[in-house]
């Protein structure tokens, strides 16, 4: 099974250089210039546009659409809506990262408000956020998975996930040590990573973009999506045995190298994707 996996996803980045897919996003001011520099490093092309009066001209271009309310506003909530609900119009992939959700009020229900009004092909989050999500009360503060979800047993985040794929139709994954990712019914899990990408912000917004990214050029979202959070992985462990020892902020650039150096030879000896 393994290996069919691979043998599908290490297809990905050659068909990404072939068709530079368009991405939208409607995202955040942290981590917006990392989002379009990796959508640049796998051969696909960014573009934010925020404003609800662009936001449905925009998604009508693009190949899938991101939304992160990493930084959310009352301005922008407006356009995730608009751009949201035109690309499922046309088909095109929504990918979700509720990011922050658990830390308050306006988040909550925004999180909420589009998985009902949008209903995004892809939810992907933090363990936190997801677990938030899907009704577990969640210890995180702000942007970060909390200590207390980190040790949280992985067949109950996998029960949570499943349950929440099929009460929402989306694919569901959440991003930790471990990744799980699942549609309700296969369930795939990635263990590739490194503990220093939660040591810089905008690993998981990457991760997120990189979904969009590789579900623009697959018919299958759930593969996508486990591409997008594959590829991150593998990046990071190459981008610490390079940079790691140097700090947090050549550890970053070097991420992006490893996306845009992205090899066949490094999924396929190096790839831990199971489906269980
Ligand atoms: N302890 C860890 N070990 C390996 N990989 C990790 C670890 N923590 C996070 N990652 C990886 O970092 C990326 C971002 O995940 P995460 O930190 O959960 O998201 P966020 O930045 O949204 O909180 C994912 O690719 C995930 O697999
Ligand atoms: C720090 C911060 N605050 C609001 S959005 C954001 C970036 C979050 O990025 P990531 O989810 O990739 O850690
Ligand atoms: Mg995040």
């Amino acid at each position: 099974m393994t290996k069919k996996l691979t043998d599908i996803i290490k297809e990905y980045p050659d068909a990404v250089r072939t068709e530079k897919p368009l991405i939208h996003h409607i995202t955040n001011y942290v981590t917006v210039n990392d989002c379009a520099n990796i959508t640049l490093a796998a051969g696909a092309s960014p573009v934010m546009a925020d404003d609800p009066e662009e936001a449905e001209d925009i998604v009508s271009l693009a190949s899938a659409l991101v939304i992160n309310m990493g930084t959310l506003n009352k301005r922008t909530i407006e356009s995730m809506i608009t751009a949201g609900k035109a690309a499922k119009k046309k088909n095109i992939p929504v990918i979700f990262d509720p990011v922050g959700a658990g830390a308050g009020t306006l988040r909550n229900e925004t999180a909420a408000r589009i998985l009902k009004e949008v209903r995004p092909s892809v939810l992907k989050g933090n363990v936190s956020e997801i677990l938030f999500i899907s009704g577990v009360s969640s210890g995180a503060k702000g942007v970060d998975v909390s200590e207390n979800d980190k040790n949280i047993r992985e067949e109950i985040i996998c029960e949570k996930i499943k349950k929440l794929a099929l009460k929402t139709g989306c694919v569901v994954a959440a991003t930790g040590e471990k990744d799980i990712i699942s549609d309700g019914k296969r369930v795939i899990y990635v263990e590739n990573g490194h503990r220093m990408m939660s040591d810089i912000t905008g690993t998981g917004c990457m991760t997120t973009s990189l979904t969009a990214v590789f579900c623009s050029v697959s018919n299958d979202l759930l593969l996508g999506t486990a591409a997008g959070i594959l590829y991150m992985g593998l990046a990071g462990e190459k981008a610490f045995n390079e940079a790691g020892n140097r700090g947090s902020g050549s550890f970053r650039t070097a991420l992006i190298d490893q996306i845009y150096n992205t090899s066949r030879k490094n999924i396929e000896e190096n790839a831990k994707i199971f489906e269980r």
